[in-house]
């Protein structure tokens, strides 16, 4: 389980997160969806240690995150922009992270899925953006942690490539893990989530099914009560 509790976080005088309380319970998917710069990046990375706020508290399984970071052992995460060095071949880029984790990896498997065989020598700055993401995803997915985070995962993929991430997905679900996924793509977001958590000026504004949010805003799918939430607040 992932507990968040009172986060504050501000970037200079801007104010990102101003009391963020949340909890995640073990198994299933939750997106965590809101408006550009409402904050999404800046919990996830919270929730790593990537960012250290100013106030509150992350726990998992019931245990404060320690800032030396080993809980991190037990996470996969996909970054929203990944910053490797262009120069690196993809599968010298799978095994330095496979040596820095130090733990077994099914890349193989991941590889195959996305269709990167004919990919593995080329150099990282001469993939196309979609290739790209698609080795990160294998990245994020290789270590079978039973905590995934995901940053915009479909960024760049093409429609076969956003199928077999779906089908991904749902067969890590079907492990028992917890998956917490940013989408602007609202029809992917309403086909593989459980939970919708909706960050709003700096706190959960909505934490609940798409049906209950579909519910809350009179809407007929959740793109439109996004709209909604958005329209209502000025956002
Ligand atoms: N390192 C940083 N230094 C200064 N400001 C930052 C930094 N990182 C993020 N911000 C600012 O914090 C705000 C929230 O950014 P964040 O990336 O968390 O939003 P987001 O909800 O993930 O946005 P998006 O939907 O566009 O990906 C933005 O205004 C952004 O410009």
């Amino acid at each position: 389980m992932i507990k968040i509790e009172n986060l504050h976080k501000k970037y200079g005088k801007n104010k990102i997160l101003t009391g963020v309380d949340l909890e995640i319970p073990e198994k299933g998917i939750f997106a965590i969806l809101g408006p550009n710069g409402s904050g999404k990046t800046t919990m996830i990375k919270s929730i790593l240690g990537m960012v250290v706020p100013e106030k509150g508290k992350v726990f998992i399984n019931g245990k404060e995150t320690h800032p030396n970071g080993l809980y991190r052992k037990n996470l996969d995460y996909l970054p929203q922009i990944a910053n490797f060095p262009g120069n690196l071949g993809v599968k010298e880029l799978i095994k330095m992270i496979k040596d820095l984790r130090g733990t077994k990896a099914n890349e193989d498997e991941l590889i195959e899925l996305f269709g990167l065989q004919g990919y593995l020598d080329k150099k990282l700055n001469n993939l196309s953006g979609g290739t790209k993401q698609k080795v990160n995803l294998v990245l994020a997915f290789m270590f079978d942690s039973p905590i995934i985070i995901l940053d915009e995962p479909t960024s760049g993929l093409d429609p076969v490539a956003m199928l077999n991430l779906k089908r991904l997905i749902a067969k890590e679900k079907a492990k028992g893990k917890t998956i917490l996924v940013t989408s602007h793509i609202m029809s992917f977001v309403e086909e593989i989530s459980d939970e919708i958590v909706f960050l709003l000026e700096g706190k959960i504004y909505f934490k609940g099914s798409i049906q209950e949010l579909r519910e809350k805003t009179g809407e007929i799918d959740l793109e439109h009560a996004i709209a909604h939430i958005l329209t209502e607040n000025n956002a």
